[in-house]
């Protein structure tokens, strides 16, 4: 279960292993906005997507897609021209802006910011340094809570200063993008919990979520695991899930100061669709396969 599955093992005297384990769950559930009557669209999440090019139109689609069907209300994904077409043929249920490439791409997007509830940048986004650096300067200057991954974490690697203390970041790179971080700032260490603790504090303390056969979470402070079971399918495009449920999930945490739990929430859920898919589809399991989980998955966690 959950409450088995996400543990802290770095600093066991700091925080007692058993009560953290307890917590989880319960934290969780406390962020999920209730579904009621009373409220209107939007209220549960206008969730941004910057990314989509020629190259890459698949990782977009599954974070804006994710985001939606953790219960987040409206996404955007502000991609090039050529990408937009063929995200829109995915799925009517996307708002697509084909702003990337256009000469006014950052007022283009400043233009939506403030109706945007939160913003995972870099999904399929490729490597365009001034838009993304005056893009994530824009949000933070509005307190948008952002999940940085893929393509945006390389600008991090470039330029870590971009990010540096903002606390509505969360950075959620893999092996390669997070060895990528760390090489960019002066340190060295071998031991993956302590890198990813001492990554984070050296960033100023915002949350880093490096994926892997466990995630490991941390604010600087602490260093916590998910290890959810998931299964041996690693098909691409399970870093996008994760990273458009963790856009949603840190605009309903950051509703509630002090709650800090949206990680262990997204990371839970892409590990236990992981999981149902492959108890169907095995071996072909597709990233598509876990979306169609996200539901039931998300029930199976948070609301039994
Ligand atoms: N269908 C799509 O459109 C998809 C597009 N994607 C996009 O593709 C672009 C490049 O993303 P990449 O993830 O390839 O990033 P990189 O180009 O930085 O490559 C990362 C490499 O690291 C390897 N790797 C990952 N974990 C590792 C580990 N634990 N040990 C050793 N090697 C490891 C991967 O096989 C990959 O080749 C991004 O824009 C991303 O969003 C991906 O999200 C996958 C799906
Ligand atoms: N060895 C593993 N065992 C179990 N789960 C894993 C393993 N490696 C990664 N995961 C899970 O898969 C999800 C995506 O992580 P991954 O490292 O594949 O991201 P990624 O490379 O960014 O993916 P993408 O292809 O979308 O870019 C995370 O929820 C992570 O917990
Ligand atoms: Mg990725």
């Amino acid at each position: 279960s959950l409450k088995r599955c996400v543990d802290l093992n770095f600093c066991p005297e700091l925080f007692p292993l058993k009560s953290m384990d307890d917590d989880i769950g319960s934290l969780v559930k406390s962020i999920v906005p209730p579904l009621t009557s009373k409220k209107h669209k939007g209220q549960d999440g206008r969730i941004g997507i910057i990314g989509g090019c020629k190259d890459y139109t698949g990782a977009p689609y599954f974070a804006a897609i994710s985001a939606l069907k953790v219960g987040g209300d409206l996404s955007h994904v502000f991609c090039t021209k050529d990408a937009a077409t063929v995200i829109k043929s995915y799925s009517p249920e996307l708002i697509v802006h084909p702003v990337l490439d256009s000469p006014n791409a950052v007022e283009e997007i400043e233009t939506w910011l403030p109706r945007l509830h939160g913003l995972v940048v870099g999904p399929g986004l490729g490597r365009d340094d001034f838009l993304l650096r005056t893009v994530i300067e824009r949000s933070k200057a509005r307190d948008i809570p952002i999940v940085i991954d893929a393509d945006g974490l390389w600008l991090i690697s470039q330029q870590p200063s971009v990010i540096h203390g903002y606390q509505k970041a969360i950075l959620t790179p893999n092996f390669m993008e997070f060895t990528r971080l760390f090489e960019a700032l002066p340190m060295n260490g071998s031991d993956h919990r302590r890198s990813v603790m001492q990554l984070s504090g050296a960033m100023g303390n915002l949350t880093l979520v490096l994926k892997g056969e466990q995630d490991l979470i941390s604010d600087g402070n602490k260093v916590y695991s998910c290890s959810v079971e998931g299964s041996g399918r690693r098909c691409g495009g399970q870093g996008d899930l994760l990273s458009g449920s963790m856009g949603v999930m840190a605009h309903w945490a950051h509703l509630r100061p002090k709650k800090k739990n949206d990680s262990f929430g997204a990371c839970s859920l892409t590990r236990q669709c992981n999981n149902q898919a492959f108890q169907r589809h095995g071996r072909s399991t597709t990233t598509s396969d876990m979306i169609q989980e996200i539901g039931p998955a998300f029930r199976k966690l948070f609301e039994s």
